[in-house]
């Protein structure tokens, strides 16, 4: 990724950096001077968590109105509260690949599903205030008879990844019910449901 905190811009100036993690991600304290609206300058820290870009897709079956998704341990989401292992839309980090390769194969491991149609819709902020992970967003359909592999993950990197497919209707339910909350997976359960009405309904 370019460095673009060591750059000055007309709203930015670096002054002084340290990195108090590097691990499985960096986390880096920065300084710098930050011009506010009224023209002045103002001297500020913020800590950045890097973990690299990520992308997510969400698979529907038209015929059978159905989605895949996966169900697993998210330990960020078990210190917040969660009881139980969260679902999800199938999605990775890019590892430096490009984000439709880098899906395509996330999807065959975590999904065993071997995906020929899908298309990317946009790249999103994570969660801006703190991590710098632009993550791509993918939409796409899929058979049964492209459920090729078992899925469930890299178990020597701790995945136990369960596979579901369920019916689109009872997925957009389970948002309600708050038994879906993945922020990623609620958004792209959203798209595809107003994808389809504006589909029926004509409009472009
Ligand atoms: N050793 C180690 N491994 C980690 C750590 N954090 C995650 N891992 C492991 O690294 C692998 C990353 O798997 P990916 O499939 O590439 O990424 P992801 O965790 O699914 O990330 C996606 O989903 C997250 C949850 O919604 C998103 O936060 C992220 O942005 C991305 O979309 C998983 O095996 C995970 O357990 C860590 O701190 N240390
Ligand atoms: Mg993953």
């Amino acid at each position: 990724m370019p460095d673009h905190a060591a750059r000055e811009t007309a709203l930015f100036r670096p002054h002084a950096r340290q990195v108090l993690a590097d691990d499985w991600a960096v986390l880096t304290k920065h300084s710098f001077d930050l011009r506010r609206r009224d023209g002045s300058w103002q001297r500020l820290t913020r800590e950045t968590y890097d973990r690299g870009n990520a992308a997510c897709a969400l698979l529907h079956d038209p015929a059978r109105d159905c989605v895949l998704l996966v169900r697993q341990f998210r330990l960020p989401a078990f210190v917040q509260g969660e009881a139980g292992p969260l679902i999800e839309v199938p999605a990775g980090r890019l590892e430096g690949a490009a984000a439709a390769d880098r899906m395509r194969a996330e999807l065959e491991e975590e999904a065993g599903v071997t995906v020929t149609a899908m298309t990317h819709l946009f790249d999103l902020y994570s969660s801006p205030g703190t991590v710098t992970e632009l993550q791509s967003y993918f939409i796409g359909t899929y058979a049964p008879g492209d459920l090729t592999g078992p899925g469930g993950g890299l178990q020597d990197e701790g995945e136990d990844i369960e596979r579901l497919e369920l019916p689109l209707d009872e997925a957009l339910g389970m948002i309600e019910t708050g038994a879906i909350r993945d922020a990623k997976t609620v958004l792209l359960l959203q798209h595809l449901a107003l994808r389809l009405a504006r589909s029926a309904a004509g409009t472009p």
